[in-house]
């Protein structure tokens, strides 16, 4: 709470969006951030359900295509992005649209870098019907969960990267001596997001005085 009066201030009202694979911890941590810096909750892919009008992701998936789910989520996007003191949880797959990009740039975004064992190993334990490009009818759920992970994360390549706040849990688990990221709370998580954002925000608002103070130079010259 004390660390979120802090960068409440630095933020100046600017959007928070999360991005990150399936089961990254983006709608958990991102409830999260929304109640300590009082700001609106959104998980878009729930945005796109209720604009479409049917009750999954999977079911949009399964009657119209994955293509009508792109479209809507970027349309959510686009509209969330003219709003101000969101957190939004996206879905896993929005930043392979480079409008997605655009519209999340009006704000500021922060990527969860979890890696593909403990996706795995979470969405095992709570399923996949849920995830449509995860749902397989048969086979070891984790197995079947890393190995489609991978292909998504190879396919995606550094597109998560285009985040301006990378938080990965390897870096917080060594930082606080865990030999393993299982043991990261999502307070922990939340935590270090905070802090990141912070460093983020203080240094973009450093660039931008200083571009001002030489921009009101050269005018003074002229
Ligand atoms: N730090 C954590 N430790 C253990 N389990 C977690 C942690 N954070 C989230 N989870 C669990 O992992 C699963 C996925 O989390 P969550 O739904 O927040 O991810 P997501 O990024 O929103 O996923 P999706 O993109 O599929 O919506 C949930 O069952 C959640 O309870
Ligand atoms: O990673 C993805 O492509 C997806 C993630 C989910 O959040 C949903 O948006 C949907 O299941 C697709
Ligand atoms: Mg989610």
């Amino acid at each position: 709470q004390r660390k979120s009066e802090e960068v409440l201030f630095q933020l100046n009202g600017r959007c928070i969006y999360l991005v990150g694979m399936m089961g990254s911890g983006k709608s958990t941590v991102g409830k999260i951030l929304a109640e300590v810096l009082g700001y609106s909750f959104f998980d878009s892919d729930k945005l796109v359900e209720q604009a479409v009008g049917m009750p999954s992701v999977a079911q949009i998936f399964k009657v119209h295509s994955e293509a009508f789910f792109r479209d809507n989520e970027s349309s959510v996007l686009r509209d969330l992005s003219s709003m101000r003191r969101l957190v939004v949880a996206t879905g896993g797959g929005a930043v392979i649209r480079p409008v997605n990009w655009k519209n999340m740039k009006k704000g500021l975004s922060v990527w969860l870098d979890v890696p593909l064992e403990a996706l795995a190993r979470r969405i095992a334990k709570v399923g996949t019907a849920s995830r449509p490009l995860l749902d397989q009818p048969s086979g070891d759920p984790y197995t079947m969960a890393f190995s489609k992970l991978s292909m998504l994360a190879e396919q995606r390549g550094d597109a998560y990267a285009n985040a301006d706040v990378r938080v990965s849990l390897e870096e917080i688990a060594s930082k606080l001596g865990h030999d393993d990221v299982s043991k990261l709370t999502p307070i922990d998580i939340a935590l270090e997001s905070l802090h990141k954002i912070e460093s983020f925000v203080v240094e973009d608002t450093a660039v931008a005085d200083s571009q001002t103070e030489s921009q009101s130079q050269r005018m003074h010259t002229l």
